[in-house]
């Protein structure tokens, strides 16, 4: 799919809106409801495709799920009752999925094969084997990568110092220790979002976190009980949003229930720091999860500089923190970022290669990019593309309100994988008048 994008709207963009659910607590919730006894009731789920693989995942293990409209129910029969997959799962593009699961699968008594799409089957997955392994997981790899074997085995606890921030990392560590013999002990590089522990102490498990959040125990899980749980909007899709609204003149906009949980919001701390015009009202706290409205808009920006201990909090936000930069008063620098090589495309690489197509002074480092917003942009090439990464193709489609010169964006159906009605309510923040022009 090839789209045209939307160009320079005059009036800015302005309205309410309420972006869809959280991924990564959609996700969890599924993941935690299906090993509880009982019902977990799930509202404001997110029905994307990366999603909808963990939802088609679980049901291949005999879990009984339901849904209408925006709710999932999931009819809980512990842990236990999981059965062997009848043939390979397909994980598609998600990496939570994949990492999550396994971590999970590790202790169950049956062999399971996942396998994933193009882009998922160059994406690391030693990080979790090597890990699940001392706990004597059986995991079998194809250099390295999907498709993965997991034969489940009886765990033995863990006590591992993580190498790198990863919370896919500790959340299938965690979800392995609860079917440990014994308290297990996980020491994260940098914290990073703790969703999993959250829910999982919702759902009745024992998890003690240490004051300065670097250090997590789990005790092995007697019986999770299903819960009723309300996932806030998605901080990350919001990002979206906010830095439009931010960089196009005259946008207003409110964004309401968005998710605010602390290791989620270093966004919103960054777009403060560059002068952003946010203000943060209504907030309130459901299922252990912080929430609130974000009002923002447009704003003169100024140049950050943001350096590895920041970067797990706004991980997915990077591409957008670099358009931003990309209209800033100075030269911006973003380092310690090398884990954006490894998502669903090398976010370093393809960040620079499209936004340089529009004319942007953007420099690649090995873990990271420098940014000069002082330069006008010019469009050089107006062939964009999403390179199949939805966190791509929606900040290009953001970037293009910047420009004055037609612009197409490759592959823009990627965004069913985090945000399926994205440019329908893009283009319902515009005037009607921009969106026929
Ligand atoms: O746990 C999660 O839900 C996620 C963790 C992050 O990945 P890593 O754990 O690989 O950093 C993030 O980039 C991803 O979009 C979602
Ligand atoms: C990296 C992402 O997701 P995942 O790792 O689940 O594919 C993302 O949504 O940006």
């Amino acid at each position: 799919m090839i789209m045209q994008l939307i160009l320079k709207p005059q009036q800015g963009l302005h309205g309410t809106i309420q972006v869809p659910g959280d991924k990564s607590i959609s996700h969890r919730a599924l993941i935690i409801g299906a090993m509880g006894l009982g019902t977990t009731t799930i509202h404001n789920f997110l029905f994307s495709q990366d999603c909808l693989t963990t939802l088609q995942a679980l049901k291949n293990f005999g879990v009984d799920i339901s849904q209408n409209n925006e709710t999932v129910i999931i009819h809980g029969q512990g842990l236990q009752s999981w059965h062997a997959p009848a043939h390979a799962l397909d994980m598609g593009n998600s990496g939570t999925t994949t990492r999550l699961l396994a971590g999970l699968l590790a202790g169950r008594p049956f062999t399971t094969t996942l396998i994933g799409d193009q882009s998922l089957s160059q994406r690391p997955m030693q990080r979790i084997q090597q890990p699940l392994q001392q706990m004597g997981a059986v995991i079998h790899l194809t250099h390295g990568h999907l498709p993965m074997t997991i034969s489940g085995q009886p765990l033995h606890s863990l006590c591992y110092q993580m190498p790198l921030a990863s919370a896919q990392v500790k959340s299938a560590l965690i979800l392995a220790a609860l079917q440990a013999s014994d308290t297990s002990t996980i020491m994260e590089k940098l914290p990073t979002r703790d969703h999993t522990e959250r829910l999982l102490r919702q759902f009745g498990a024992h998890l003690t976190t240490s004051d300065d959040h670097y250090k997590i125990n789990i005790q092995p899980a007697h019986q999770l009980q299903g819960q009723t749980i309300q996932i806030p909007a998605d901080l990350s899709s919001a990002a979206f949003f906010l830095t439009a609204a931010s960089i196009i003149t005259h946008s207003q906009l409110q964004l309401t229930n968005v998710g605010l949980n602390p290791t989620r919001t270093g966004f919103l701390k960054v777009l403060q720091r560059m002068g952003g015009q946010i203000k943060i009202t209504a907030q309130s706290q459901e299922n252990g999860e912080p929430r609130g409205n974000l009002e923002i808009s447009a704003a003169k920006l100024h140049p950050i500089t943001i350096t590895a201990t920041e970067i797990p909090n706004i991980i997915d936000e990077i591409p957008l923190i670099a358009l931003l930069a990309a209209t800033a008063d100075g030269r911006s620098k973003i380092t310690g970022a090398g884990e954006l090589r490894v998502k669903e495309t090398d976010r370093i690489h393809t960040t620079v290669e499209e936004l340089s197509k529009l004319g942007i002074a953007i420099t690649e480092l090995a873990d990271g990019f420098i940014i000069d917003g002082r330069q006008p942009w010019s469009v050089i090439n107006p062939h964009l593309d999403s390179h199949g990464d939805h966190r791509i193709g929606m900040m290009l489609a953001i970037a293009a309100l910047k420009c004055s010169a037609p612009l197409h964006l490759k592959n823009a159906a990627v965004v069913n994988i985090s945000y399926p009605n994205f440019f329908q309510d893009l283009n319902n923040l515009l005037s009607q008048e921009e969106i026929s022009s």
